[in-house]
Formats: structure tokens, sequence, C-alpha cells
């Protein structure tokens, strides 16, 4: 049994009265028995059942985990506690005093372990991040009563990712974000997506004028919303796309990435919600489902959703349902949401698992389709059209088995759904073919065929969707520079490791087509001193949020991901996006070269080509350029991507330590895989009863050898490095990447770290190999057509 005191302290931003009286009302003890708290059990499969003296589970809702900043300890606070705080708080301090003595009957708030023992790498790197910088800690899921005001400075980076502003956080009543974020990874007690959702304010406490917003109609409240979020202005999007969604229309949104469709959407969810009377039985439904196409996605709507909704009163509740993580969690989180945000997949085996989840869905005000063009193709496909159907379909099997009691009445219940549908990439021809209008089945019908297919079963309300292209003339951001690098296929790696050196210390996102890809190339960065960080599908998904979580923190830092990062993802001072391989499709490449020049910002995106795949590449991105400027008629493919300078003397340089560093990161990965082929092989040597010897049961497996010989030999040959071998190298690259290499002008030189060559960037003192302005020539206005390129 445990007998502990809960202490805590929270410091207030408007003065130290009210601080001290909280400081009164926490600083008493509170002794309580784990006990007495209202533990539920958790219901066991049946496997379980007292499995190994292992008799069951008990688990208790709505306890906050706190850490001290101060000394790492983690106490915990029941919910019911933290109101009674706030409700102190609010009352005079006689009857703060009155009310603790009640308090101590039923003291719901202890300190239970530190936090030294057990710690998960997470929470490693989190606390090590507080060391370096101080944050205030925010706690998942409290609702907007639970919310406290908090005093916080916060570093950012600046645009540019080299100079840092403190910034003030101001009070703000938390949404119930009904986020499994327990399972999320945090940063200084913020969740991953709460920090990219953070509005890039340079001072928090200076008022925005948001006039501009007036004509769109929107309640008083959620003016006040968008002016916690200091966004002077809607986007064309939003423009737009509001008034028509108030105006009850369904939607299809196309605008360039970066564009703002999150809040596009968003924000009629939020004046609708508004208009529902406070504490009403529909304030506890369901009234919007946003589908996305991918987990990080998913998480990420959820957070800007919920900074949206900050300082509501009684602000909607979000659940976000991805795969990945505690399935029963969300499930819990399911019963009280007003915005449900998820992947498909997850989002169909919740929905069809049943938990009277399906009856209050088939309510919602909104469906929401989010990269719809991804969702609505491609793998999704089938899920989609099952969630779809689902919502549609007429209670066949039985009426409203598992409707809850607070459902809409009968009346209500006839509200049908508005459609809204976002994508940055959708083509011209589609609303002609929605409406049955379009008579030509040209390629690009064709190709389009099972998206159209699922649209029509969205089952708009009206004949017509409104389809709102809100930047007709270019797919791709305004501030967005392309360019190409060409080089052999063998020598992919050392340009990649010399643009990043070319363009050193900038926020970059490499993107390949390829998980394996991912695998070798992160290490092979990491072990030339880049601050290399890996995200693709097979990672378990928390590791996945906490490498975005890091490259959105990180200035400087390097995301290695296939094109699971290639949608939506919003995270500020992306500099660069490097196409590795290069995209399969022209909207890939749109998408991928989106998450850079996002909003205002600018940003470059590269392409690696070897010179076989020019021509293609060339002809996909002239087609990219085509597609915004046809207007549905077949357009002239002129656009002319240019090639980038570098020069290759300075990347021959580079060679001798990015071979190493490739061999390394090939021995390692080569010695991981021969394990896991060993376990395999040793699993199968026993289930066939023989006697283990790999190589004998590795040839029986396989048949005859030679298949795919070239890259066995490789990896035997990576394998067969011997530790010793491998310790000779890591000192020989340590060694190399200690020297600095000459770049063969003045003074200046390469390093490791990219030290010294920030101003070769600017082209100062170095015409040569970075051409006039700018250092890969990215800077310079003009597009081909000048004989450049070459
Ligand atoms: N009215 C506005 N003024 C300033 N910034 C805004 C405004 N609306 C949204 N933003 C910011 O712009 C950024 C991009 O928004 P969002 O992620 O919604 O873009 P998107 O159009 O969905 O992009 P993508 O097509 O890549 O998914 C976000 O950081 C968001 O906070």
């Amino acid at each position: 049994m445990v007998q502990t005191s809960a202490k805590r302290s929270r410091p207030h931003k408007n003065g130290e009265m009210k601080s001290r009286k909280r400081q009164k009302v926490e600083g008493q003890s509170r002794k309580v028995r784990l006990d007495q708290l209202q533990w539920k059990p958790v219901e066991m499969p049946d496997r379980l059942d007292d499995y190994e003296g292992f008799f069951g589970l008990e688990e208790i809702d709505d306890v906050d985990v706190v850490r001290d900043e101060v000394t790492g300890a983690v106490t915990f606070e029941s919910r019911k506690a933290e109101e009674k705080l706030k409700k102190a708080e609010e009352g005079n301090s006689n009857k703060v005093e009155e009310e603790r003595e009640d308090e101590e009957g039923d003291a719901e708030s202890w300190e239970g372990f530190s936090e030294d023992e057990g710690q998960t790498e997470a929470q490693e790197e989190n606390a090590q991040h507080a060391a370096e910088e101080p944050a205030t800690v925010e706690q998942p899921g409290q609702t907007a009563k639970e919310s406290k005001k908090k005093d916080k400075k916060r570093k950012r980076d600046d645009t540019n990712g080299e100079s840092n502003h403190e910034t003030k956080k101001t009070q703000t009543n938390k949404p119930q974000q009904k986020d499994d974020l327990s399972d999320v990874p945090e940063l200084n007690g913020k969740s991953v997506f709460d920090i990219l959702a953070d509005a890039p304010t340079d001072d928090e406490d200076v008022e925005v004028d948001v006039s501009a917003w007036e004509p769109l109609g929107l309640s008083p409240d959620t003016l006040e919303a968008i002016a916690r979020l200091k966004f002077a202005q809607p986007t064309t999007i939003q423009s737009s796309a509001i008034p028509e969604i108030l105006a009850g229309h369904d939607v299809i949104g196309k605008a360039s990435t970066g564009s703002g469709k999150t809040l596009a959407f968003g924000i009629p969810v939020l004046e609708t919600y508004l208009g529902l009377t406070q504490g009403s039985p529909e304030r506890k439904l369901p009234l919007a489902l946003i589908v996305s196409p991918t987990r990080e996605l998913a998480h990420q709507i959820s957070a800007h959703l919920s900074k949206l909704c900050s300082g509501v009163d009684e602000a909607p509740s979000i659940a976000t349902i991805t795969g990945g993580l505690s399935v029963q969690k969300q499930q819990r989180q399911l019963e009280t949401a007003n915005i449900i945000v998820g992947t498909p997949g997850r989002l169909w085996e919740v929905i069809s698992s049943g938990h009277g989840l399906l009856a209050s869905l088939k309510k919602i005000r909104f469906l929401i389709v989010d990269e719809a063009d991804r969702l609505l193709s491609e793998g999704h496909f089938k899920e989609m059209k099952e969630i779809i159907n689902v919502l549609d379909r007429e209670d066949s099997e039985g009426p409203n088995e598992d409707e809850p009691e607070n459902a809409r009445d009968t009346e209500d219940s006839k509200v049908e759904r508005q459609t809204l549908v976002f994508s940055a990439t959708f083509h011209k021809g589609l609303q002609q073919k929605l409406a049955g209008k379009n008579k030509k089945a040209g390629e690009l019908m064709n190709k389009q065929e099972s998206m159209e297919y699922l649209l029509r079963k969205l089952h708009f309300r009206e004949e017509k969707p409104k389809f709102i292209d809100a930047n007709p003339t270019s797919q791709l951001a305004s501030g967005l520079k392309e360019g190409l690098i060409e080089c052999v296929g063998t020598e992919k790696d050392l340009y990649l490791y010399s643009i990043l050196m070319f363009h050193p210390n900038r926020r970059s996102l490499i993107f390949t087509n390829s998980i394996s890809a991912v695998r070798r190339l992160t290490p092979f960065l990491q072990n030339l001193n880049l601050p290399a960080l890996p995200l693709h599908s097979q990672m378990p998904q928390k590791a996945r949020l906490r490498s975005v979580e890091r490259f959105a923190e990180r200035a400087g830092s390097i995301l290695v991901a296939t094109d699971v990062a290639a949608r939506g993802l919003d995270i500020p001072g992306v500099e660069i996006v490097i196409h590795y391989h290069l995209p399969r499709t022209a909207d890939t490449y749109v998408h991928r070269s989106g998450r850079t020049a996002r909003g205002s910002a600018s940003g470059s995106s590269v392409l690696i080509c070897a010179p076989e795949e020019v021509a293609g590449v060339r002809r996909l991105v002239a087609k990219v350029h085509a597609q915004a400027s046809s207007s549905g008629k077949k357009a002239k493919t002129t656009h002319f991507i240019r090639t980038l300078d570098i020069d290759r003397r300075i990347v021959s340089r580079l060679k001798p330590r990015a071979s190493l560093a490739k061999t390394l990161a090939d021995a390692v990965i080569a010695k991981e895989k021969k394990h896991s082929e060993d376990d395999f092989l040793r699993q199968a040597a026993e289930d066939l009863g023989v006697e283990y010897d790999s190589d004998e049961l590795e040839a029986g497996m396989r048949g005859k050898r030679g298949r795919g010989s070239g890259r066995k030999k490789k990896e035997k040959e990576a394998r067969s490095l011997s530790k010793a071998e491998l310790q000779a190298m890591r000192a020989e690259l340590k060694a190399l990447l200690a020297q600095r290499v000459n770049t063969g002008v003045s003074a200046r030189y390469l390093t490791s770290g990219g030290v010294d060559v920030q101003s070769l960037l600017s082209g100062v003192g170095n015409t040569a190999f970075l051409g006039e302005v700018g250092g890969l020539g990215l800077d310079d206005e003009e597009e081909g057509g000048s004989g450049e390129g070459k």
C-alpha cells in the first residue's frame, strides 16, 4: 500500500496572487491510498485467464501524470481533484480554505514513483531536452475546464533555423484532444503534434486584427479562436471554401500544398459545433469524421484543430484513431468525441468492431476526406469504400441496435451530412466527370477512374458539389525553387552527401521510394556526422512519431523518409526537399515538394537523377506545370527544370569519406540481416527436425545459388568484415571527417559538420562551383529555356 502526499507548483502568468493562492491549496499534503481510487477491472482475453499467476488488470481514467520540471519527480493527479482546484482558485481565499478542509477527506492526488528507474528511451530523450530547453508541461487530454494558465518561454527557430526567439505562451483552454496522446512520444510534456501545431508567432501577446475574416460570416467565438492563432487573414482556399461549407454545400477543394486547407474545413466544423446549444446532448455526439491517408497526418490534423479550439468554452473533444497505438484506449476516447480524425484501416477496425460507434457516425454532419486523391485510390480504396458504405447503409442489421441513449431525436436524425474533399492534386477533368458531363475518356480519366467511382460513392448530398480551385495556376507553392542534379546511379549517395554539405545545417527532407533505402541512407548519413532520422511505415508507430518530433524540434536535422511523409506533413522550416529516388508520379512530386515552401516561406526541391533518368524527370516536372495551367485542355509541356551546378572536383574530394561511411552502414545492415535470416533458418531447421547449418540450409532452402548473386555477393562481403576491420574503418572515417576538404577557393573548407560552408552557399568568394547566386543556383529566378540545365 502506498501513502504519499501531493506537491505541485504551478507558476501563474498573471501575477503572484493567484499563484500563491494556488500554492496554498496545492501545498497542502493530500494523503491518498492508491486503492482508494476508482479502479475499474479490465476484461482480459480468454487466453490470459489465470496466466501464470497473472489474475487480472485494473485501470483508472482521468488521471494526469505530472512531472516536476525541477526535481523530475512524477506525481499523479485525478481530474476530480483538478476541478476542485480550479473551483478553489476562482473562489475567494476563505472559500478555498474551507474547500481544502473538505478535500482532505477524499484526496486524489498523490506522489508515486520517481522517473529514475525504468525510463523509456523517449523519456530519456525528453529529459535531455528539458535540460537543454525549459518548457511548460501540458497534460494531454486536459479538458477546457482542467487546463491551467501557465507561463512559459520557448525558444523557436526562425525560418532560417539559425536564430531563436523567446516566446511566451498565453493561457488557453485546451480542447479535449482525445488523441491517444499517452501513446505519442512527448517532448517536455507536449506531444510532437502539439509542437507542430504551435503557431509560429514571434510574440504571442500581440493582438491580431482579424477583421479580414469577417466577410466569411463567422461567429465572434470562432473569430476569437482564429485571433488566438494570430492568423490575420484567410488564405485563398479558406476564404473561398468556408462560406460555401457554412452555407451547407458539399465542397471539393483544391489548393496548393501548405495553403491552409486544414483550417478551410476545420473552421466550419468549429463554427457548427459552437452553434450547438451548450450542454445539449448534441454536443456529446460526433459531429465530424475526418479521414487522412497517413497516421502522422491524422495526428497533425488533430493537433491543428486542437490548437484552433484552444480557449473555446466547452471545447470540442477530438479523438485520433490511427494504427500502431492502443485500440482499446482509442475506443474509450471515441465515446465522447465530437471530432474524429483517423486513418481508414484503424477507423474501419474500430467501426466494424461495434461499440455503438456506427449509429452515431451515421449522423455526423461532416465527412471530410483529406488528401482525397490518395485516400480514394491506392491501398486505401477498400477500407474507404467499406467506411462509406457502412455510413450510408440503412439499418439493415436491425433498428439502431447500438444507438446511444442520447442520440439525436427522430427529426434530427434526418440531418444529412456534408461531404468535404480536399487535396492539392485534383485533376481538372474531375469536376465535369463527377457531374457526368465529360464525354471524353482520355488517359487522365482512365487513371482517375477508381477515385471518381469512389467520389461518387461519397454520396454528395448535392447533385454537384462546389468545386473550388484556389490555385488554378499552380499546384506548387509560389516560394518553391526546383532543380535537378545529374550523377551516375552508383554515386547517388555521394551526391546526396555533397548536396547536404553544400547546404549545411538546414532542415532537409530526403525522399526515397523504398524502406530499404531509408534503412541504408540513415546510418550512411549518421556515419558522416549528419543528424539523420528515419521514417517509414515499417517502423513502430512510436518511433515514427519520435522521428517526426525530433525533425520538427531540431534545426538542421535531416529526415530520410518514404512517401509516408509526402502528404500533408506541416513541419515548419523545411528548407530543402531532396528526391533521392525519383517520384513515381507527378502528384507525388507535388506533394513531396510541398513539404517545403509552405505558406509564405520559400524552399528548394532537388531531384538527384542518373543520366538515363533525366529525360523522364523533365517530362514529369513539365507535366506538373502543364497540369496546373491546363484549364482542362492538354497543355504545352514547355517547362524546363534546370540542372544545378555542383563542383564535381569537390564532390570527388568527399568521395573517400562517403565510401567509408557507406561500407560501414552496409556492413551493419548486412550483419543485422544475417542475424534475422539465421533466426529464421534456425527455426526452419527445428521445424524440419534437422541440424542447423546455416550455409547448407540456406542453399537447400533457396534452391540454386546464383540468383540475385551480385547483391548477395556484396552482402556477403559486407558481412564478412571483421570487427577489427570495421573498427579500423571507423577510425579512418573519423580521421577523414576531422579533416577539412579543400574547396579550392581561398581559405574556405568543407568540414564534416558543414562549418565554414555557410558563406560558400551565398556564393561569397566562390562563384566557381556555387554559381553566381545561392548555394546551388536555386536562388536564380529564371527557370529554364535559356539553355541552362544541360
Ligand atoms: N490563414 C492563415 N494564415 C497564416 N497561416 C495559416 C493560415 N491558415 C493556415 N496557416 C498555416 O499554414 C500552414 C499550412 O497549413 P496546412 O497544413 O493546412 O496546409 P495544406 O494546404 O493542408 O497543405 P498540404 O497540401 O501539404 O497538406 C500551417 O502551419 C497552418 O498553421
